[in-house]
């Protein structure tokens, strides 16, 4: 459903990306590994059309997206969770999740019910300011606001960043069971290999501009993370 071709992407003249190649299948989670710094967010925000690729292609259900602005592509069905907790403080979780209803211009007027099934605290929280949730919260809810818009391709990068345990566990068990319905395709950011080899179906592991390790997540081995992730 994702296929990335040659995709050369970076900042000005300086190229971060330099000919990144993968595909993510639908019903599939793929982990986007890497050392610090080297390209995963500027991959994911090349994907949501946040960065203007300089060469390569981007395909979304074999339609070329590769110039499509990020609205557009947020209309085809891509939403994305940059790191660390994009959510409006001053607005209420209520007003931040019906944010994420623009995305589909009036396709979907109401929030589903799906979305508090799997963080009823956001539910609980529906008119609570943004600002007043703990970090955790937050990141629940910044998920839930890219959700509410029924994403074919979810992009998820470093969603358990610094946060509590318990709600690690809430935001694994989330993407499990949006897994399970087999509707959705989810990259994401995740550097833990307990993540990587448990949920994930594939990872792939990017270096110096380019993919130098991918497979089936059930194959990643510590061994593999030692060379190319330990710095
Ligand atoms: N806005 C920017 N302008 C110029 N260079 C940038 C910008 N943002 C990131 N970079 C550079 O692009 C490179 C890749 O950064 P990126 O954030 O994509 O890496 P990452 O793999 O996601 O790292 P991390 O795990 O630390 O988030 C880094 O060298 C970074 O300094």
């Amino acid at each position: 459903m994702l296929e990335i071709e040659q995709l050369e992407v970076g900042y000005g003249e300086s190229m971060i990306m330099r000919g990144a190649a993968l595909q993510v299948k639908m019903g599939q989670v793929v982990c986007l590994m890497g050392r610090n710094g080297v390209g995963k967010t500027t991959l994911l925000r090349g994907v949501m059309g946040l960065l203007r690729p300089r060469r390569g292609s981007i395909r979304l259900d074999g339609r070329d997206i590769t110039r499509l602005q990020p609205e557009e592509r947020a209309r085809l069905g891509i939403g994305y969770v940059p790191q660390g907790r994009d959510i409006f403080p001053q607005l209420t979780v209520e007003e931040n999740l019906l944010l994420g209803l623009e995305a589909t211009r009036g396709r979907i007027r109401k929030l589903p019910e799906a979305v508090f099934g799997m963080f009823p605290v956001l539910h609980e929280m529906l008119q609570r300011k943004g600002g007043d949730l703990s970090g955790g919260q937050q990141q629940q809810l910044a998920i839930a606001r890219a959700l509410v818009a029924e994403p074919k391709l979810l992009l998820l990068d470093e969603p358990m960043e610094g946060i509590q345990p318990s709600i690690v566990m809430d935001i694994e068990k989330a993407i499990e069971s949006l897994k399970a319905r087999r509707d959705m395709a989810i990259l994401l950011v995740e550097q833990s290999l307990t993540f990587a080899t448990s949920i994930a179906d594939y990872y792939y592991v990017l270096d110096k501009g380019t993919v130098v390790a991918q497979g089936s997540s059930s194959d990643l081995s510590e061994d593999q993370v030692k060379k190319h992730l330990v710095v």
